[in-house]
């Protein structure tokens, strides 16, 4: 049994905020902002929280489709921004959908979120166990970037996008992959502590927005991912040239340039969007994926090998190169 991808959607608030917007309330620029991170716009939520930005995703997957939503059998949402704990963000997309034979959990990989999903979701499928399955990438970062910090608030944007996959494949959906983490370097990128008081500790734990190390996490992302996608191509038996997409987290566009440098392959197939949507976390993969699929960029046919790349907090950081 092979899994595959059907379908693809996505959706971001329809509220854009612009470098300039920013620039009338912080001290910032949109001179500085686009020359060091490639971003020009991001959409910021109103009010929709991660829940339902999810929803709106899964609601075009199951239209687009044509499939019972009973007849779906799971539903992971990677997001570091759930609307609550409990019931997981999952959980609430899969009350909205109707989907009632799904079992639905979140999955926490900050902005390799959706790659450790979707790997996961494969096995799912190729295993045997369960037939169909959708998984979203999903963000309101908006809420928990700290938006006195100007080195962080102008990063990041709000989003969500994901897939719809089947066990329809008649080749694998996933070639190689390569998953990792080093909680090590985990401090430098934080957010969302939880204080323990209670009657018996008193443990409270400096700002709970995001707090990023932005040095350190701009070195480890040009140093440790691209040796990340070489060993996966080594894996796939593929030469980087074989690749006919390399869809990174979009995280800055410095770092695809020094990404397509460091891998010996032409910078046009390192697809972007950050000039609109900014850093979405474990939404900006699929919001990559599913933009080209409706820009005709590619189509969901089989004929195509994309290398997905996420990196970020945990520290996480892993490659799946699949057939599309
Ligand atoms: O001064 C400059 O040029 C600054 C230097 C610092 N920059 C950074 C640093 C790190 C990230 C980043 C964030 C995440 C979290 O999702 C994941 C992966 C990355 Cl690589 C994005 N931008 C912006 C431009």
């Amino acid at each position: 049994t092979f899994a595959k991808i059907t379908q693809a959607a996505h959706y971001v608030p329809e509220n854009v905020v612009s470098n300039d917007d920013l620039s009338k309330i912080m001290d910032t620029n949109d001179e500085w902002i686009y020359s060091r991170t490639g971003i020009k716009n991001r959409h910021i939520s109103t009010g929709e929280n991660t829940s339902d930005l999810a929803t709106k995703v899964a609601k075009q997957l199951i239209e687009n489709s044509g499939v019972d939503p009973e007849l779906i059998d799971f539903i992971i949402v990677a997001t570091v921004t759930p609307d609550s704990m409990m019931p997981s963000t999952a959980a609430r997309v899969q009350a909205q959908v109707g989907a009632t034979n799904a079992f639905a959990y979140d999955l926490t990989a900050a902005c390799s979120g959706f790659v450790f999903a979707l790997s996961t979701a494969e096995k799912l499928i190729s295993s045997g166990a369960y037939q169909r399955g959708i998984v979203i990438g999903a963000e309101v970062f908006s809420k928990v970037i700290d938006w006195s910090d100007r080195s962080t608030a102008v990063l990041f944007g709000d989003g969500a996008a994901g897939v719809l996959l089947d066990n329809s494949g008649s080749q694998p959906l996933i070639i190689a992959e390569k998953m990792q983490t080093d909680g090590k370097r985990g401090g430098s990128l934080l957010s969302s502590y939880a204080d323990i008081q209670t009657p018996f500790a008193s443990v409270s734990y400096e700002g709970s927005n995001l707090s990023m190390e932005g040095r350190a996490i701009f070195d480890f992302a040009v140093r440790d991912v691209p040796k990340n996608i070489q060993a996966t191509l080594e894996k796939s038996d593929l030469a980087a040239e074989e690749i006919d997409y390399y869809l990174l987290h979009q995280a800055n566009s410095r770092i695809l340039d020094k990404m397509a440098k460091k891998l010996g392959v032409t910078r046009d197939k390192f697809l972007q969007n950050m000039q609109e949507y900014g850093n979405t976390s474990a939404a900006s993969i699929p919001i990559l994926l599913s933009e080209s699929v409706k820009n005709g960029i590619f189509s969901l046919d089989g004929q195509t090998k994309v290398v997905l790349t996420g990196f970020g907090g945990g520290l996480t950081w892993g490659t799946a190169i699949i057939n599309l």
